[in-house]
């Protein structure tokens, strides 16, 4: 069988020692002959480097490992980019959640202000890890979920539409595991075959059917309409913020009982409700949370395996969650023809919607990339909202490219989650200067 060699972009990613651990409990389907690390930031990467380095002797010596912050050590040999960075890290998400609550809008990672500031500073990194692996492997692939994906997704589209990238979420992943849970299917949300349309963080499930085509759509409705996403009401077996936003599904599928919502449309449809109630304290925000628990947990159990010199009986989890970014691999390297929901230029598959919007629906994908499945048209509901929503995401691009202070002002200006010009304008002015290292100069 053949091994792929990959590269993990964001070595020093909270998410790196999931993604190793799940790469080596998959193995028997995505085999690998070497797996490196690339970030821009040595010290952070090789706190977790030197930890998987130990792991991956232990249980995988036939792998060849090595991380580095040099482009060309990085992405020479190569078959597959898996892209997690975040540019600015964790101090600058705190910025773009913190930001935009002092001028009475929401702070969020990906969605309202907070994304948009994040887009403009991922923009230039991911393209350039893209410009690494043509250079120096012209024949990789690139899957890339650095956030926010929207937004990254179509700069990818508007400045390097021939590359061999694909951009990808686990929401609906994430989400699908708890129908499939809701629902008891045995094998999981891979019982069901889906059809999902919208954008990144922005979409709908619009039919649901078990192998035998069974609707399964009344059923998890019926559980969404009393309790949203959480699985079992009796248990609160996830953070504080999550459990609030499986929960706040209830009120999300309430506003169009036809389809399922992914969790994402809270930020858009309930803005308010989130300003006042989603942990969203001036001095506290979903960055802390993650600063003080995800961060600060998997930065002690890479120092712990270093001092100890072993990763037996370690605290690293395999995320298997990420297992979705394998099920990519695996369909490219092996021509599979899986199923899966990957963020694509529409081109006439939601035919009533912009052709050139970057839509995340339904694809079937072999070793020739990606084949899109035919959504149709969409009601006028989820059209408008798209549509102004899509307008956003193309405006931050175009700010990006152009420089345009005007149109980075209009992106806020035409976002759900803003209530004025003058509210996106201050708030732009703020989010200038707490990203004057990490965004192009706007005029
Ligand atoms: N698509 C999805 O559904 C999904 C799911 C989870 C996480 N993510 C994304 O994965 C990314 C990683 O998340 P995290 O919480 O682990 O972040 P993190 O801050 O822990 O790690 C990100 C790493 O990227 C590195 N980095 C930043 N800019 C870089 C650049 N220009 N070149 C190379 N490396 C660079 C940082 O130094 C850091 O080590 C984020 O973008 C996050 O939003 C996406
Ligand atoms: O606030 P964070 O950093 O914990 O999560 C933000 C990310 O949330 C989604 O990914 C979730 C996933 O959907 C959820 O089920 C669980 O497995 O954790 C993941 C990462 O926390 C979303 O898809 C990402 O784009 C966000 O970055
Ligand atoms: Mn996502």
């Amino acid at each position: 069988m053949k091994k792929s060699s990959i590269v993990i972009a964001g070595g020093g990613s909270t998410f790196t020692p999931g993604i190793v651990m799940m790469l080596l409990d998959h193995a028997d389907r995505f085999p690998l002959r070497q797996i490196k690390f690339y970030d821009n930031d040595a010290e952070r990467q090789e706190k977790i480097a030197k930890a998987c380095e130990i792991l991956l002797k232990e249980r995988a010596p036939e792998i060849a490992f090595s991380y580095t912050t040099d482009p060309k050590e990085a992405f020479t040999d190569i078959d597959f980019v898996m892209a997690h960075i975040r540019v600015g890290k964790y101090a600058m998400r705190e910025k773009d959640e913190k930001i935009p609550m002092k001028h009475g809008v929401f702070g969020q990672e990906t969605c309202g202000p907070g994304g948009i500031a994040y887009g403009m500073r991922s923009i230039g990194g991911v393209i350039e890890i893209l410009d690494y692996m043509e250079k120096y492997s012209p024949n990789a692939w690139m899957l890339n979920y650095s956030n926010p994906a929207a937004i990254v997704a179509e700069a990818t589209r508007r400045l390097r539409p021939n590359s061999k990238i694909i951009n990808i979420c686990d929401m609906p992943v994430g989400i699908e595991d708890r129908m499939a849970e809701i629902l008891g299917l045995p094998g999981g949300r891979k019982d069901m075959t889906v059809r999902y349309y919208g954008l990144n963080h922005f979409g709908w499930w619009c039919d649901i059917r078990d192998k035998d085509g069974n609707d399964l759509m009344p059923r998890i409705k019926e559980h969404v309409a009393k309790y949203g996403y959480i699985v079992n009401p009796e248990a609160h077996n996830d953070e504080a913020s999550w459990n609030d936003t499986f929960g706040k599904a209830k009120d999300v599928y309430a506003v169009d009982p036809d389809t399922l919502p992914n969790t994402y449309l809270k930020y858009y449809l309930f803005s308010d409700y989130v300003f006042n109630h989603d942990n969203q304290h001036p001095d506290h925000t979903r960055a802390n949370e993650v600063m003080e628990h995800r961060e600060k947990n998997v930065f002690a159990a890479a120092k712990e395996i270093v001092e100890k010199g072993t990763a037996v009986d370690c605290k690293f989890q395999s995320d298997d969650h990420a297992s979705y970014i394998v099920d990519l691999a695996e369909a490219i390297a092996f021509n599979k023809k899986a199923r899966m929901l990957l963020i694509v230029p529409n081109d006439g598959a939601i035919s009533n919607f912009d052709p050139t919007a970057m839509v995340e629906i339904p694809c079937i994908v072999g070793s020739n990339g990606y084949e899109k499945v035919c959504i149709g048209k969409i009601p006028q509901f989820q059209k408008g909202l798209m549509e102004q929503q899509v307008s956003v995401e193309k405006l931050v691009v175009e700010a990006w490219i152009t420089g345009s202070y005007q149109k980075l002002w209009q992106a806020l200006t035409l976002s759900k989650t803003v209530p004025s010009a003058s509210v996106a304008k201050a708030i732009l002015d703020d989010l200038i200067e707490a990203n004057k290292d990490y965004w192009p100069e706007l005029k």
